[in-house]
């Protein structure tokens, strides 16, 4: 069974005369460890079909599983443990709590854990560490470069130690080298086991993903192996 099984799956925003059909009978596996582009025009679906994945909105039709849990049969505390188990966002404007330090931003994951103090700074330095931005953890987001902010939020991410990343255009809102260096980071993180689903528009940020499927009107046109991988 893949890690994540969409099957027939529908979603419609609104009622009558205001009704959008985002996303019209998608069926798509995805296993654990693929490294996912989802590309298509403005208001083809990505982010719909993100959020479905994500356990953050609900289908209209169809079915999902996720890691052979049926969610449509979880109740909201059963959805909850899976998705923060399970699922870390990353977004375009990156998501930090503004008024929190990068290091509180970073250990908010791990905040309902049951473990000691001491241990969690540990991993939380050392996600920051593996960030290259431990010297950052007592600042606040807007003190950080874009860059940086959103290095910690891919670190918040790695704390959580969520095996599934889903990534809204990670890069959308960084110049093209900073865009490059957060690639590189989430390809070692897919070495590592990761699987990273990310919208994107740009087909420089989806040439580092191995697999890219393109939507477009709510419907999958193309679903490619990625011959040319960025190296
Ligand atoms: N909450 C909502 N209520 C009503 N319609 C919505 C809602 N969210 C999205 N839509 C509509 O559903 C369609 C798909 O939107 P979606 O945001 O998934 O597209 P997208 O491909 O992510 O677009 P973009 O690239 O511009 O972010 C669009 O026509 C959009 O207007």
């Amino acid at each position: 069974m893949p890690l994540i099984k969409l099957q027939n799956i529908s979603k419609v925003y609104g009622k009558n005369d205001y009704k959008t059909e985002a996303l019209k009978n998608i069926s798509l596996n995805i296993d654990k460890g693929e490294y996912l582009a989802i590309m298509g025009p403005s208001g083809s679906g990505k982010s719909t079909l993100l959020n479905i994945i994500g356990c953050m909105d609900n289908q209209t039709s169809g079915k999902y599983y996720l890691k052979d849990n049926d969610i449509s049969l979880m109740n909201n505390k059963e959805l909850s443990i899976i998705r923060n188990q399970s699922i870390s966002f990353i977004f375009q404007h990156f998501a930090l709590m503004k008024d929190y330090t990068i290091y509180d931003n970073v250990e908010l994951p791990l905040s309902f854990r049951k473990i000691t103090k001491r241990k969690k700074k540990g991993l939380v330095m050392n996600c920051l560490k593996e960030l290259h931005i431990e010297e950052q953890y007592k600042k606040k987001p807007n003190q950080l470069s874009g860059g940086q902010q959103q290095r910690a939020a891919i670190a918040r991410a790695l704390c959580s130690d969520a095996k599934i990343i889903l990534a809204d255009e990670p890069t959308g809102a960084l110049d093209q080298k900073t865009g490059k260096d957060i690639m590189n980071i989430l390809t070692k993180l897919n070495n590592q086991g990761k699987t990273i689903i990310i919208i994107t528009h740009d087909p420089l940020i989806a040439s580092y993903c191995k697999r890219i499927l393109t939507i477009k009107d709510g419907q999958i046109i193309s679903d490619i192996i990625n011959e040319h991988i960025h190296q």
